[in-house]
């Protein structure tokens, strides 16, 4: 099934019971995440409020998107198929303690890119400024710390080394992918590896981390990580062909913002590498310096398609997806026990935004 053939929430008539898993986390880790966001001084809370769509720009209660809920999701379906239900009621505050660092990364993501639209509404940076924004993402990983810090559990101290590290990786991620803006010879090894570490490594970190609350072995939580990760690469390889295709209606975000900005996403490099004409046209076209017109992004936009990148990112999705599953196997070997994962995973290769 293409991505073009979903309904507004993304979920296709199959996916219900992975709408109910995402509103189910959400419901969930809200109180935790809103608890969180009260403690911040005054100019923090405001912004990182916004950002969550519970105020909008002057303050006053909203609500707005707050986002999909994909990773807190993760953590407590993984902690709900290694330890059953009471382990994934223990493991909500590790549930919104990566949901923290999940939208710490997406507010400095923006400044960087200096995106004007998330969520259907404008950007905090363009909103508050870029300082603010930035000191509202590092509050919130502070948070995140705090969250799993204070919290009772057994595995709350491995689950909070385990966050550190990974935040380590979404920042080595997030640097390859502004380097290969500058770059002309990046390879798709390269590209992958990228993908893995800006967005596999957060959903990796999930699984991990709902594994260690139900107090998996060792072996169970890293194929938890590798799963996720696998999971991850397919949610970023959507992700890019959503960024080029996807209808901002639904998205939230301005369509070809990517292309806009040169970025070497996964299927632009996979049409640049391709040896195609359609290559040869896209990488002349990204050879540029000045803004891209509208009919220059569509040209783009059609090279990428013409040169086998789309169909490229969306097989690789299917593959990422097949290796995620044997991973899941490998962690929990009753499938009965596995089918919230598996209908979230599901949803990343079916999504529409
Ligand atoms: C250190 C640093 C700045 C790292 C940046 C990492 C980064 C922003 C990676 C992109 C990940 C991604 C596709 C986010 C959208 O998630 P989503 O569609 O689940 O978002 P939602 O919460 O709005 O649903």
């Amino acid at each position: 099934m293409g991505i073009s053939t979903l309904d507004r929430e993304g979920i296709d008539r199959d996916g219900h019971e992975a709408a109910a898993v995402l509103a189910r986390a959400r419901q969930s880790v809200n109180p935790v995440l809103r608890s969180a966001v009260a403690s911040l001084p005054g100019s923090m809370r405001r912004i990182a409020g916004y950002h969550f769509g519970w105020l909008d720009s002057d303050g006053a209660p909203a609500s707005g998107d707050s986002g999909k809920a994909i990773r807190p999701a993760l953590v407590l379906a993984s902690a709900q198929a290694l330890g059953g239900p009471h382990a994934a009621q223990g493991a909500v505050r590790a549930a919104a303690a990566v949901e923290l660092v999940h939208n710490f990364t997406l507010l400095h993501d923006d400044v960087i890119d200096r995106d004007p639209t998330r969520r259907h509404r404008p950007t905090a940076w363009s909103v508050f400024g870029s300082a603010d924004a930035i000191l509202a993402g590092d509050a919130m990983q502070a948070l995140a710390l705090r969250v799993l810090a204070e919290d009772d559990h057994p595995a709350s101290a491995r689950a909070a080394a385990r966050l550190a590290s990974c935040v380590i990786e979404l920042c080595d991620g997030q640097h390859a992918d502004c380097d290969f803006e500058h770059r002309d010879d990046v390879s798709l090894r390269e590209c992958l590896a990228m993908a893995e570490a800006k967005t596999g490594a957060l959903l990796g970190c999930a699984c991990a981390l709902g594994a260690l609350y139900a107090q998996a072995p060792p072996e169970a939580v890293e194929a938890m990580d590798a799963f996720g990760r696998q999971v991850g690469l397919a949610f970023q390889l959507i992700d890019d062909l959503i960024g080029i295709w996807g209808d901002p209606q639904v998205t939230g975000k301005p369509v070809g913002a990517d292309l806009a900005a040169r970025k070497k996403s996964l299927p632009v490099v996979a049409a640049l590498r391709s040896g195609t004409p359609a290559g040869a046209e896209l990488a002349r076209i990204y050879g540029t310096d000045e803004p891209l017109t509208a009919a220059e992004l569509h040209g783009a936009a059609e090279s990428i398609d013409r040169a086998g990148g789309r169909d490229w990112a969306q097989m690789q999705a299917c593959d990422r997806m097949a290796g995620a599953i044997g991973h899941l196997s490998g962690a929990i070997p009753d499938g009965a026990q596995a089918g919230e994962l598996l209908a979230l995973a599901e949803l990343v290769t079916r999504r529409s935004h």
